[in-house]
């Protein structure tokens, strides 16, 4: 199993004490599985990617990554693992300012060890980005930066895809083509994916749709 998380559990510190938002979720995902995370907003969605990828640390329970508990790592550990098997895409790309398209995409791959100038040309171009090679993530319209933030998360090969709503910040007909352009790239690579979304029309297209309800997956 490349992803298998046992018992997680995690809580916030509220303004009258501890606020559990995670109750014991267990949850596996295979090599290539692509999975649907829907729930209400604060049902704890993000909270459960940002464990799985490694970003925070749990309060109990195992998240087994490519054969390592992160669950039990120190940050250098996560960080370590989700550079080899993790590609993160935001709703808000997180582009780096300062680097061109090119420079963003190959950011990651090259923390990976994996960046491969042509395979990277080929990957932006599939995605419509030959005409913007050069240019700076200011200068790019909001579909176009995510576009660039999914390129740079699969230029380097991730085994594992976390998208936190990656369209939620673009107008309907542009996300329905970046989503479409993201699954078919995801498929040839043979990534698994786990996105967050409120669509149920997106979540339809997943292999599988968990339902986060009362920290909870069902
Ligand atoms: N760093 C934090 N400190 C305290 N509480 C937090 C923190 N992050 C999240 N929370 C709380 O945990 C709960 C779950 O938040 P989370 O962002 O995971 O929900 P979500 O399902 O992703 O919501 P949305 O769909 O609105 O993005 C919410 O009640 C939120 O207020």
């Amino acid at each position: 199993m490349l992803l298998s998380v046992k018992s997680l559990e995690k809580s916030y510190a509220g303004a009258e004490g501890s606020v559990p938002v995670l109750r014991g979720i267990d949850m596996d995902v295979a090599t290539g599985e692509t999975l649907a995370l829907t729930g209400e907003s604060g049902s704890g969605k993000s909270t459960l990617l940002h464990l799985i990828g490694g970003l925070d640390t749990a309060d109990a329970g195992t998240i087994f990554l490519d054969g390592h508990d992160i669950a039990q790592m120190d940050d250098a550990g996560r960080a370590a693992v989700r550079r080899a098997s993790v590609g993160i895409i935001f709703q808000q790309f997180n582009l780096i300012p300062s680097l061109d398209v090119t420079a963003n995409i190959a950011f990651q791959a090259r923390l990976a060890g994996v960046y491969d100038r042509q395979e990277a040309t080929a990957l932006a171009t599939s995605l419509g980005l030959a005409d913007h090679l050069h240019k700076y993530p200011e200068q790019l319209s909001g579909g176009q930066q995510q576009r660039v933030a999914i390129a740079r998360a699969l230029a380097a090969k991730p085994r594992l895809i976390l998208a936190d709503e990656p369209t939620g910040n673009l107008d309907e007909e542009t996300a329905a083509e970046v989503m479409a352009q993201m699954l078919s790239l995801v498929s040839q690579t043979g990534s698994a994916l786990v996105m967050v979304t409120h669509s149920p029309r997106l979540a339809g297209q997943m292999g599988r749709q968990l339902h986060l309800r009362q920290g909870q997956l069902a």
